[in-house]
């Protein structure tokens, strides 16, 4: 998906299925933030390296590594930012690419930091060029170079500053220029969440929001999450919601699918515009191939809005592919809508020309 674009990225945040933060998210979401690495769930890979690399520091006495963390929104980039603060037991300061616009904006944060300090930046691809420039040196040598004046009359003013940790967060590792992605010590790339994991998620944010819930309801919400933590917790809070109001407040495998069906989110987490779109592709152009346009067309939403907050998501189920002919609707589509394919054409070679020409 491309979160570089803020519309996208607002957009998205509208849906209950959007895995970009909203208003209500942001106020609970402090309150369920894993607090240290024992407690977050999953990534085992990244928590057993960010372990070592943390304990390695720790007993060095050392301020740790700078940290780069890519992944999709909502999979705990932030939370882990705070995790390594409170493993080397430093203060944090967050702040993101968009908000540091000008070199004269970084040189202000980083001058101010004390030593130790955990410098989370988010969406760190989004940062202007002499930010980016600024951070080179300041991440190579804890220095920056201040310049006072204009023109040939510009000078630069050296200053120092304390050892700090940067822990840089992006969707996107590739975007990174390679001196910037190389100027971190470790990388860690966060892969979405399987369905027992987001299981212990729920069960845990569960817990934290005094919620009653068992093993088949937790079961039901994780299975329509699309593998991530935000949207797991999300589905969680609309769930209780109904819980509360039209049973006991048990959310059980039947109460969460009669609370999602009513939020229009099925089964596999697919919401009314993915299931537009995948309905559009499969009534009315029989599976495809068809052009972007014409499909976003035909569902009255923007080219951008299919092709940013739908589809990736619609692709990384399996359930449609992106082809030099056109959009296809996989055989899965087909099956996750109950519909039948048209039958095979023949493509001359003897072979089944499985989505037609
Ligand atoms: N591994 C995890 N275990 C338990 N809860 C998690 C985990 N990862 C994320 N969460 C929950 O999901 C929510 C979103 O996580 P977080 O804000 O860290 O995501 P993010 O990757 O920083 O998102 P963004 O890219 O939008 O900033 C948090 O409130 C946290 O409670």
């Amino acid at each position: 998906m491309n979160w570089d674009d803020t519309t996208d990225a607002e957009a998205a945040a509208e849906r209950l299925v959007g895995a970009a933060a909203d208003g209500e998210d942001q106020a609970v979401e402090a309150a369920l933030r894993p607090k240290d690495l024992g407690e977050f769930i999953g990534q085992e890979k990244v928590r057993e390296q960010l372990d070592l690399v943390l304990r390695a520091a720790r007993a060095r006495g050392a301020t740790a590594d700078h940290v780069l963390l890519s992944g999709a929104p909502g999979l705990g980039k932030t939370t882990l930012s705070m995790i390594i603060a409170a493993e080397m037991e430093a203060p944090i300061r967050i702040t993101s690419g968009p908000a540091i616009q000008h070199a004269g904006d970084l040189a202000a944060i980083l001058s101010s930091l004390q030593e130790g300090e955990v410098l989370f930046l988010d969406e760190i691809h989004r940062m202007s060029r002499p930010a980016e420039e600024m951070l080179y040196m300041a991440m190579e040598d804890f220095r920056v170079d201040v310049i006072v004046g204009k023109g040939p009359g510009a000078t630069a003013i050296p200053l120092e500053l304390p050892p700090f940790t940067l822990v840089g967060a992006t969707t996107r590792a590739g975007l990174l220029p390679p001196p910037l992605r190389d100027r971190f010590g470790f990388t860690a790339h966060m892969e979405f969440y399987g369905p027992a994991e987001l299981e212990r998620v729920i069960h845990r944010s569960a817990g934290l929001l005094d919620v009653e819930i068992d093993p088949t309801g937790a079961a039901e919400i994780a299975g329509r999450s699309r593998g991530t933590p935000r949207i797991a917790n999300r589905l969680l809070r609309r769930v209780r919601d109904y819980a509360q109001v039209k049973a006991d407040g048990l959310i059980t495998q039947e109460i969460a699918a009669a609370a999602l069906a009513v939020y229009e989110v099925d089964a596999r987490g697919l919401d009314r515009l993915d299931r537009g779109v995948l309905e559009a592709l499969l009534k009315l152009f029989g599976g495809g191939p068809v052009g972007l346009s014409t499909l976003a067309v035909a569902v009255g939403e923007e080219r951008e809005t299919v092709e940013e907050v739908a589809e990736p998501f619609l692709v990384r189920e399996g359930l449609l592919a992106r082809t030099p002919r056109g959009r296809v609707a996989t055989p899965a589509a087909w099956a996750h809508l109950g519909l039948t394919p048209p039958r095979p054409q023949s493509s001359g070679n003897g072979q089944p020309d499985l989505f037609g020409a």
